[in-house]
């Protein structure tokens, strides 16, 4: 019994890690997980050329929705081993939610492999990654924010503290992304610094809750370079034409938004940067199974 998923990855609108309250939304680069079922019990993953990065969140994702599911499916549990595989195109450890979208697709793959696609709401579906991401100390509040973003398509506004979705809509914008060639794991992120800024994120929540997606991560972008040390410089490079420009997550990557024309001129300035520089578009359709 095999699955497959393919899930988007994110850019940041708010980052949680200052009060719990996040929000994202779901851009067009992808990682593809799929699941092989076996009878050993044993559950292990591979990375598609990264034979190094740890598999951790992909094998605590297969065997939560096992743990979970098995029954329904007719199985025991206790026999049902996995072989996961993830192929991404989305940098990893980069502030692109690349967690995330490995999560959401594995769940999902794990729940094709057992015929149970349609078993469970998406939004559970990307409740198991986000615990799966906790299990395995990935994340800090467990980044529901980027997880729904990426499982459900368009902007979503959450209480990561809650697991609560607060707002999702759908948006249609072009998006462009400056990822520096180094990393930054979220959980290695200084969270007491982020703590000190929370009057901003309450603000960017606000922003974001109006509407004014553009504005919010802009006043997230410069809070959050601030607290974590980041340059601003890209940000003030794409500035005032864009609708809007933040450092996403826990960084290295930058992300703005706006019309297309606009955003080539940026991209002109920021491929002058070490790194890469893509043109993307954002997503509606969220994580699928295939
Ligand atoms: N393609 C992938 N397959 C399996 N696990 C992945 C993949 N991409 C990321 N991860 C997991 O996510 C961790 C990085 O998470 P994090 O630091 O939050 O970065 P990001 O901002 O990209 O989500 C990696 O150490 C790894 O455990
Ligand atoms: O681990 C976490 O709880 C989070 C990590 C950050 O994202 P990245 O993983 O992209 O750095 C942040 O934007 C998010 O709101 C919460």
């Amino acid at each position: 019994m095999d699955g497959r998923a393919v899930a988007p990855a994110a850019g940041t609108v708010l980052n949680a890690l200052a009060t719990g309250t996040g929000s994202a939304f779901a851009i067009d680069l992808e990682t593809t997980a799929t699941v092989k079922l076996t009878d050993d019990g044993e559950v292990d993953a591979e990375i598609a050329g990264q034979p190094d990065a740890d598999t951790t969140l992909v094998e605590r994702c297969a065997e939560l929705t096992i743990a979970e599911h098995a029954d329904a499916a007719g199985l025991d549990e206790t026999a049902v081993g996995a072989r996961v595989e993830t192929n991404s195109d989305v940098p990893m450890a980069s502030g692109l939610k690349s967690s995330s979208a490995a999560a959401n697709a594995t769940v999902l793959a794990t729940l094709d492999a057992l015929e149970l696609g349609d078993a469970l709401e998406r939004i559970d579906a990307c409740r198991l990654g986000v615990q799966a991401a906790r299990d395995a100390g990935v994340t800090v509040t467990g980044a529901f924010d980027d997880a729904s973003a990426s499982m459900l398509g368009g902007v979503t506004i959450t209480d990561n503290m809650a697991d609560e979705l607060l707002a999702h809509e759908e948006v249609d914008w072009h998006a462009l992304v400056y990822t520096p060639p180094e990393q930054s794991f979220s959980a290695d992120a200084d969270v007491s610094a982020c703590e000190r800024i929370a009057p901003m994120a309450d603000l960017v929540a606000e922003l974001a809750l109006d509407g004014r997606y553009g504005e919010a991560m802009t006043v997230n972008g410069f809070a959050f370079c601030g607290a974590l040390g980041f340059s601003a410089d890209p940000m003030v490079e794409a500035l005032p034409d864009v609708d809007g420009v933040s450092l996403s997550g826990t960084g290295p990557s930058y992300v703005a938004v706006g019309d297309r024309r606009t955003l080539e001129t940026v991209q002109d300035r920021w491929t002058e940067r070490d790194g890469t520089t893509r043109l993307l578009q954002t997503r509606t359709d969220g994580t699928q199974i295939q």
